[in-house]
């Protein structure tokens, strides 16, 4: 047989396929008109895997893999198709519309705002540039910020979520989960952390370094160079820096900022012990209620993904699609299940066009686990 002749029978075969290829598609679209009136989402995880187990012993060992891919990439059309009859007004861009609609006043600068840690610390710093007239209650860790706002005794509450040294701050993010609360804004500060004594200490004196893990992971270099200092991890760094000053010891040191030194009456030993210059921590103001101020630009969300090839990179490719820009872009696995990863997504996009309404709509419906976690701005 010459190549000629195989090539008619590929277009034959082909032709073929397409037919059987319409006639799916078709079956389909039935079958998305039934889930809308019986309000089931689009993706069946059970049958997916029925099909492909179907279709891998049909296919026998040579030709399981290659089968495999080509289910996959027909069972992702199927539901992209069967996305595009389902009717873009969901509850969650309802939702959004009326979280936008409502609030014509801009951000608040009065209101009663929680934070972690105490008098002095960077949540307070990030309080006090967020709102100009803020009333700050301090709580000892974060589920307290959370449980003030669920408690309607603070509106807002502000939690650090991510450092350019450090990275994320994940208790914060189990919490988001837990709580399903909205960010309503976020500001990026610069962190300055200083080595503080009680006044007339130097620093050859010092034998312990009390601070919060995340202060002492940003200056892990400083603490390097220092092996004869033994470091005592603490609730926070103002909590470090006011256990120093109500010590007698002369031995003792806290890494916190400027700003607590003064506070406490503390001498500065050395200043910008950081690993690096640039180091910035972003804080998020949470709410308990879905409140999308004027200007918003970013978009936060939390997601699980199908645990398959190329789940993640057809996401992208939505993204991608809409020239959405994403500015983070991290997983972690899911307790107790293996190998299965939630996805913490920030981008810029527009809540207001009707893409991005869209684009939220259909990963609502289609994907087992989704937090739209609020659309915001940030502030520097
Ligand atoms: O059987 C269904 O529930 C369908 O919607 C069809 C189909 C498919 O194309 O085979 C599409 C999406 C679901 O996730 C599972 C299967």
């Amino acid at each position: 047989m010459d190549i000629k002749d195989l090539r008619k029978e590929i277009n034959q075969i082909d032709g073929q396929l397409l037919k059987l290829f319409l006639k799916r598609m078709n079956a389909s679209a039935q079958i998305v008109k039934y889930k809308i009136q019986n309000e089931l989402p689009v993706f069946d995880r059970g049958r997916e895997r029925e099909v492909l187990n179907r279709v891998a012993e049909l296919a026998g060992t040579e030709m399981e893999a290659y089968s495999n891919r080509l289910f996959n990439t027909l069972l992702d059309l199927s539901r992209a198709y069967q996305n595009q009859f389902i009717p873009h007004n969901s509850r969650l861009v309802q939702d959004i519309q009326a979280a936008t609609c409502e609030l014509t006043q801009p951000f608040p600068s009065k209101a009663n705002v929680a934070c972690q840690g105490t008098e002095g610390s960077y949540s307070q710093q990030a309080g006090d540039k967020l709102f100009s007239l803020p009333k700050l209650l301090f709580f000892s860790d974060f589920e307290g910020v959370f449980q003030a706002v669920e408690k309607g005794l603070c509106e807002y509450g502000i939690l650090p979520v991510e450092n350019s040294l450090a990275g994320t701050v994940i208790p914060v993010y189990d919490l988001m989960e837990k709580y399903k609360f909205y960010i309503v804004r976020s500001i990026r500060l610069r962190i300055n952390h200083t080595v503080q004594a009680k006044k007339g200490v130097t620093l050859g004196d010092i034998h312990e370094i009390v601070s919060h893990e995340q202060a002492i992971r940003q200056c892990s270099e400083f603490l390097k160079s220092h092996p004869h200092i033994k470091v005592t991890l603490f609730s926070n760094t103002a909590a470090a820096a006011k256990y120093v000053a109500d010590s007698d010891r002369t031995d003792l040191a806290a890494i916190s900022s400027e700003a607590c030194a003064k506070l406490y009456n503390l001498d500065v030993l050395s200043d910008q012990i950081q690993n690096r210059d640039n180091n910035y921590t972003r804080f998020i103001c949470i709410s308990k209620n879905m409140k999308i101020y004027p200007g918003a630009n970013k978009i936060s969300l939390m997601l699980a993904l199908p645990h398959k090839p190329g789940s993640l990179y057809t996401l992208l490719a939505k993204f991608s699609a809409l020239g959405f820009n994403l500015t983070k872009l991290e997983s972690r696995p899911m307790p107790g299940k293996d190998f299965e990863f939630l996805f913490y997504f920030d981008f810029e996009a527009s809540i207001y066009s009707p893409e991005t309404g869209n684009l939220l709509s259909e990963l609502d419906r289609s994907l087992e686990k989704f937090m739209f976690l609020g659309s915001y701005s940030e502030v520097f």
